[in-house]
């Protein structure tokens, strides 16, 4: 198939065109590079410096192509940034997302496949998550993953896409072959953080909260392997063109690590000792949130592979230890 992978030279973008190339899939990439980088594209895909938001352009660009499908991870994904200034959130996720979904509209486009998140559920009434439970987001940035998950239901019921909205929980990791991996400028992610604090970039990391009603008092979250992310993408197209019917997925590993495993993992993994800091909580941070996955597993067959959090660290290590200042200043 042709297909436009939107924000395709970010964290999670890049690891899917990885994987689907692997598959064959002929694949175009359409970022504004604003948050990603040019070398986390494969030499021999080309990139497309483009903003979702100029439907004419990308209208073209699909048309040119012959793009049969859009995978979409381009978009603002920092909850803390999302609800300083939500306008940004707002204009890039909300109006961006549209322009693009009327760009596929007009071009023809039939299958899309949605960056989603466990944010749209906020707080949830219990654990572990179903696709089900109530959606209630507790910040800016789930409230515009929810609303465009609404906007993709009414253009598949008026106008016939088919889609898959992909509720991550939360990425980590990076590919086993050391040469791509995570490189958020700021970077607000744990398991990042805490390597990075290894490498002796920072003089420690920071655990925010240690009185939540967990084990060990800290947060406790569903790490899923990049790579996991990236092939559930092409079983979710593979899906989609054999006629499967359009909804969400949550993807998870269905088990729940604390900050505190985390950072002992961390430490074990790299022989590293660093220092800890407990800190005050870090606002709008639920205490427990682990996905059910089951969903995913029946009607797709997808479960993961990877997502053991030894081997997320591991993989994560091997990238930030070879590239300590990620893919560099450029983009
Ligand atoms: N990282 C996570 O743990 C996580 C969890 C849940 C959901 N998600 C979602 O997955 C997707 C990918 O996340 P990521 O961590 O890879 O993010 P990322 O910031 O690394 O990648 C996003 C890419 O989109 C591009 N982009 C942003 N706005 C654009 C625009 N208007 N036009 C064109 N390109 C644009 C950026 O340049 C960047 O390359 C996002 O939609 C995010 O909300 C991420
Ligand atoms: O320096 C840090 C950074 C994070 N944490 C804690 O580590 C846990 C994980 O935090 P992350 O920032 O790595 O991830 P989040 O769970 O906050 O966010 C993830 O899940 C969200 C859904 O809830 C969004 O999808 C978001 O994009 C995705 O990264 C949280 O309890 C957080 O408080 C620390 O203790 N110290």
């Amino acid at each position: 198939m042709h297909i436009l992978v939107t924000g395709g030279a970010g964290y999670i973008g890049s690891h899917t065109v990885r994987a689907l190339l692997a598959q064959g899939h002929r694949v175009l990439v359409l970022d504004n590079l604003s948050r990603g980088h040019r070398q986390a594209v494969p030499a021999e895909v080309t990139l497309i410096t483009e903003d979702i938001h100029h439907i004419d352009t990308v209208r073209d660009i699909m048309e040119l192509n012959k793009i049969e499908a859009v995978v979409h991870f381009a978009a603002h994904s920092q909850v803390g940034e999302s609800m300083d200034n939500p306008t940004i959130y707002y204009d890039n996720n909300i109006v961006g997302s549209y322009c693009l979904l009327e760009a596929a509209r007009q071009a023809g486009v039939q299958y899309f496949v949605f960056s989603s998140t466990a944010a749209v559920y906020g707080e949830p009434g219990k654990i572990p998550i179903t696709e089900d439970m109530p959606y209630k987001p507790t910040n800016v940035y789930g409230q515009t993953k929810l609303m465009i998950e609404r906007m993709l239901a009414q253009f598949s019921r008026a106008y016939g896409l088919r889609y898959a909205a992909l509720r991550y929980f939360n990425a980590a990791g990076a590919d086993h072959d050391g040469t791509i991996g995570e490189d958020h400028m700021p970077e607000t992610h744990l398991i990042p953080l805490v390597l990075q604090t290894a490498l002796g970039q920072r003089s420690s990391i920071k655990i925010f909260g240690t009185d939540y009603p967990t084990e060990d008092g800290t947060c406790i979250r569903d790490y899923i392997h990049v790579t996991d992310l990236a092939n559930a993408h092409c079983r979710v197209l593979d899906y989609l063109i054999m006629g499967g019917i359009s909804q969400s997925f949550n993807l998870g590993s269905q088990h729940g690590f604390s900050v505190r495993q985390i950072i002992d993992a961390a430490k074990k993994i790299t022989g590293r000792n660093f220092t800890v800091e407990e800190a005050p909580r870090r606002a709008g941070d639920p205490a427990v949130l682990v996905a059910e996955s089951q969903k995913i597993k029946k009607v797709i067959g997808w479960q993961p592979q990877y997502s053991d959090v030894e081997n997320i660290i591991a993989d994560a290590w091997q990238w930030h230890s070879g590239h300590p200042h990620g893919y560099g200043t450029s983009r």
